[in-house]
């Protein structure tokens, strides 16, 4: 087995007295995109400030690896495998698209024909061609966001570190992000990703963890996340009143819905709740005409987990995640 490209025990930072990071552990594997999300102030700028060697960790934390390398003993070798992209952006307005990339190329001490060759791929790539010869102060907030990204990838890093990187985005240029996102983990990049975007951290990541108080409060995939909260159902909907009425007899803890012939049933969502739902569905004799599960949101886990309360949100719905609109 590979090496995982982060792993990290027993991470801890305090400034002053303020602990901030409480002996955390994280293990991101390579190729795969790791969220980790918290309140403000949680700590997760602080977590990718260290991991990224920006920022010793105090003297009481575990081992950290990036990219196979220890950080103590051998953060140069770490910092040439990684990128980063922070909140606040790279990019220099005052001069071109290309310049800026064509800069970053001269950092990475790459021959001015590397650099060239480089800087025309990731501008072709990125759809930042058209625009390479305009001042990057007259780019959209997507685009300065891409060449960002774009910038952070001229040394070929291994792993990148993504600090909130659709804060600002309008909803087309965050799917285009998140597409270009999941491109670099097909092509074998590993992404560390902070968001304030639940939903952002439900699309892209394969393993969440949630930071409150200077620890991990949960971690697992979205599904896995979900399941830990109350408030998933399974909901059953009929067209034959007569079957309905047969179902809701039979299953006696249901809500009824008798307009919509539907019947809601507490359930995690697991196989096991599932079977046993049809199971007495079977006895009943009754067959519903659709079956649905549906698990609470990412703002449920998030609300549950750092203890905060959940303000009323009028628009959620107990309906599944609608359909992301077309990435372009
Ligand atoms: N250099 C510093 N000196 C003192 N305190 C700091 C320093 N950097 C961060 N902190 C404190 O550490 C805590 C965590 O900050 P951090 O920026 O890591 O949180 P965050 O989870 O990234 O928050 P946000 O979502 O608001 O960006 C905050 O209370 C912050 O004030």
């Amino acid at each position: 087995m590979t090496d995982p490209a982060i792993a990290a025990h027993g991470l801890r930072k305090s400034y002053g007295d303020k602990t901030v990071l409480d002996g955390i552990d994280l293990t991101v594997p390579e190729a795969t995109v790791f969220s980790l999300l918290g309140p403000n102030g949680a700590g997760k700028t602080t977590a990718v400030k260290i991991l990224s060697t920006l920022v010793s960790p105090d003297p009481g934390s575990g081992p950290i690896r990036v990219g196979g390398h220890d950080l103590a003993t051998d953060a140069q070798a770490a910092r040439a495998t990684i990128g980063v992209t922070g909140q606040f952006s790279a990019v220099d307005g005052l001069i071109t698209g290309q310049e800026n990339m064509l800069l970053m190329a001269d950092l990475h001490h790459l021959s001015r024909s590397e650099g060239r060759r480089v800087t025309a791929e990731l501008l072709e790539r990125f759809d930042l061609a058209e625009a390479a010869r305009k001042p990057a102060s007259t780019y959209s907030g997507g685009m300065k966001r891409r060449l960002d990204i774009a910038m952070t990838l001229v040394g070929g890093p291994r792993i990148i570190f993504l600090d909130e990187p659709t804060t600002g985005l309008d909803p087309r240029s965050r799917h285009n992000m998140w597409q270009i996102i999941r491109e670099l983990v097909t092509g074998g990049t590993t992404v560390f990703l902070t968001t304030q975007y639940l939903e952002e951290a439900d699309e892209l990541a394969d393993r969440i963890a949630v930071l409150d108080d200077g620890r991990i409060a949960a971690e697992g995939t979205a599904e896995e996340l979900k399941r830990i909260v109350p408030g998933g159902h399974v909901r059953l909907r009929f067209t034959d009143p007569a079957a309905y009425r047969s179902a809701a007899a039979s299953l006696g803890d249901a809500s009824h819905d008798d307009e919509a012939l539907a019947l809601h049933l507490p359930s995690d969502g697991s196989q096991r709740e599932l079977r046993a739902v049809l199971d007495r569905l079977d006895a009943a004799g009754v067959e519903a005409d659709e079956l649905t599960v549906h698990t609470p949101d990412l703002d449920d886990v998030f609300f549950a987990l750092t203890g905060g309360t959940a303000p009323s949100r009028p628009n959620k719905s107990n309906q599944p995640n609608q359909p992301e609109e077309a990435v372009r």
